[in-house]
């Protein structure tokens, strides 16, 4: 991948790639919407794995050699790649659903009520 795709990555980018790699495999049989799940699911595992037994970590992971950073990387990767095909299959604009979505958030937990308290 070149820095300029790099640079312009957006949902449409990866829901358009992520189209071409399963019809150039004839793996459009495969994609169906509980598939999708299952393998959304089982990536989130595969994240889940890098963290189990090392306890709480300190953000940015200051510890961690880079190439764990870099596998936990290709794992959030997979999370993000079946979701934002799942959303495809189903027919759901997932840009337009998470702006509406984080709109909802800010209405359900507004500024001056949620400030320094937890949900
Ligand atoms: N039927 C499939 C299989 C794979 N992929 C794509 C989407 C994911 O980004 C990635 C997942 O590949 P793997 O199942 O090989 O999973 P990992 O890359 O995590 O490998 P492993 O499970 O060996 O760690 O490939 C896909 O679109 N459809």
């Amino acid at each position: 991948m070149t820095g300029s795709e790099e640079g312009s990555v957006s949902l449409e980018v990866l829901k358009t790639k992520m189209a071409e790699f399963a019809k150039e495999r004839d793996w459009e049989r495969f994609h169906s919407p509980r598939n999708l799940l299952l393998a959304l699911v089982g990536e989130v595992g595969e994240v889940s794995e890098i963290f189990q037994w090392k306890g709480e970590v300190p953000k940015g992971l200051p510890e961690w050699e880079e190439k764990e950073k870099e596998h936990l990387g290709e794992e959030l990767s997979d999370v993000l790649l079946y979701l934002v095909r799942l959303s495809d299959i189903c027919g759901i604009d997932l840009a337009q659903a998470v702006l509406r979505k984080l709109e909802l958030n800010a209405i359900k937990y507004p500024v001056h009520k949620w400030k320094n308290h937890s949900a």
